[in-house]
């Protein structure tokens, strides 16, 4: 397993142009499983999960064609759905969070889909009822084999539209919902339906193939089935929670950063939360001009003198995936504020890292921690660390960042998972990271 050193306290200086957004190009690599057509993608990061998923969809039976950096072009006109009862796919397939969301396109076009229990982080419970019930009320046959960890879906005879009320608004969930109803007979109404820049993104895709989908944005999709997709060109949007981690880089590092094409319309409450933070943003066009913050930065109380919280919550909330980069970066701010991580149970065990560090930090319970910031009145002290999930990771790679002295990051897989050339960016702003 590869490690970073990280030589902790230079400020950094530079421009910074963000990856395209992993969890977007989760679900748009899934939906070329809906059309036998061309689909070419464009700005797709290079990452240990997307490359996996591409790998996945290669065993498939997709053909794949590389174009240029992160452009691909797809097609799924000979797809072996056979692959799905291999022994090698129940390896392959379990690997990673994504891959549950070929289920809803194989289903949807095949009517059949089936796959192990997913990967991703181990951040808690995470479970795939929304994904499974919103099947079967489109008609699916569903079947779980306890022992292996397999689910399974079956709709010989094709699926029917129907009104569904999610039981939680699942960002996969309704991702792999909407795959499916695109292709059943009638209508579909989805109420309850997540709807991050991911799913606009999705949504807007299938309709430029030929889906009828609207309601995109809101929590209620109307899905109008049709009998085939075409092909299309679609661009991923640059990654939010890529740009949510380069703010709270600079301000921790005190680095003047600017954070190319940003789409600041699909930003939502990211550059909010963190000026609550005390941290200036600056909108220069579609970039985001971060000063080198020499005199720290302020959190902002509420209008009634009580405690700054900052807690995540389904689109157009606060994603759960920014709160521990937020929490780093309250370490150093001036003031205190509450992290309250409402939707994953062990998200905020990392922070034992941080108060070895010499921050101040108290766990309350798994959900919540109070951060003391410390103003840069004492700097964080460099360690040795491990990184348990892609965020926690960053986290830690920013708080190394930021401290005195050299610390060793392990378990780095965890990052590449998500943060392309990561350790390459940071040096050409001046970091002195090294992969070893
Ligand atoms: C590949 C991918 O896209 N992964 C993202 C996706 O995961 P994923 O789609 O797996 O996450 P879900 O939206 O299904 O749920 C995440 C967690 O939040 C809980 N929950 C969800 C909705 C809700 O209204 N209330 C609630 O408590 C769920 O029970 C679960 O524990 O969405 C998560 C939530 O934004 C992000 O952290 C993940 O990065
Ligand atoms: C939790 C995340 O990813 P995944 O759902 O792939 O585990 C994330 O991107 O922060």
């Amino acid at each position: 397993m590869g490690v970073f050193k990280i030589e902790g306290g230079v400020p950094l200086k530079g421009e910074i142009t963000p990856q395209g957004a992993k969890n977007e190009a989760l679900q748009i690599l899934c939906a070329v499983l809906l059309t036998p057509e061309k689909v070419i993608i464009n700005n797709i990061p290079d990452i240990i999960d997307i490359n996996k998923l591409i790998t996945l969809l290669g065993n498939l039976g997709v053909k794949i064609q590389k174009n240029g950096p992160g452009s691909y072009t797809f097609q799924a006109d000979e797809v072996n759905v056979g692959y799905l009862e291999t022994e090698a796919f129940k390896k392959e397939g379990g690997s990673l969070r994504g891959s549950i969301m070929i289920v809803g396109p194989l289903l949807a076009r095949f009517g059949k889909g089936y796959i192990p229990k997913p990967g991703g982080d181990k951040i808690g419970r995470r479970r795939l009822d929304t994904h499974f019930e919103g099947f079967i009320n489109l008609g699916a046959k569903f079947r779980y084999n306890k022992e292996d960890h397999f689910y399974g879906v079956e709709a010989p005879e094709g699926l029917t539209g129907a009104a569904m009320l999610l039981d939680e608004a699942s960002v996969t969930g309704t991702a792999n919902i909407v795959m499916s109803a695109v292709l059943a007979k009638g209508t579909t109404t989805i109420y309850n339906a997540a709807c991050e820049p991911y799913l606009q993104q999705l949504c807007k895709m299938m309709n430029a193939m030929g889906a009828k989908v609207s309601g995109i944005g809101s929590n209620l999709l109307t899905i109008e089935g049709v009998e085939s997709l075409g092909g299309c060109t679609h661009r991923i949007l640059p990654d939010m929670i890529e740009i949510g981690s380069w703010i709270g880089l600079a301000a921790m590092t005190r680095s003047e950063i600017t954070i190319k094409d940003v789409s600041w319309e699909n930003l939502g409450l990211i550059p909010n939360v963190f000026r609550k933070l005390g941290i200036t943003l600056e909108k220069r066009g579609d970039d985001i001009y971060i000063p080198a913050h020499t005199d720290g930065y302020e959190v902002k109380t509420d209008i009634d003198g009580s405690i700054l919280t900052i807690a995540d919550a389904p689109w157009p909330g606060f994603t759960p995936d920014l709160l521990s980069i937020v929490l780093v970066v309250a370490t150093q701010c001036k003031g205190d504020v509450l992290i309250h991580q409402k939707m994953f149970e062990s998200r905020l065990f990392f922070v034992d890292k941080l108060i070895d560090m010499g921050a101040k930090i108290i766990l309350c319970d798994p959900h919540r921690a109070v951060v003391i910031g410390h103003d840069f009145k004492s700097r964080l002290k460099a360690t040795t660390m491990s990184s348990p999930d892609i965020r926690a990771g960053i986290s830690l790679l920013i708080a190394a960042l930021s401290a005195k002295g050299t610390s060793t990051i392990q378990n780095i897989e965890q990052i590449d998972r998500g943060y392309e050339r990561i350790d390459e960016r940071l040096r050409a702003i001046g970091a002195k990271i090294v992969r070893a």
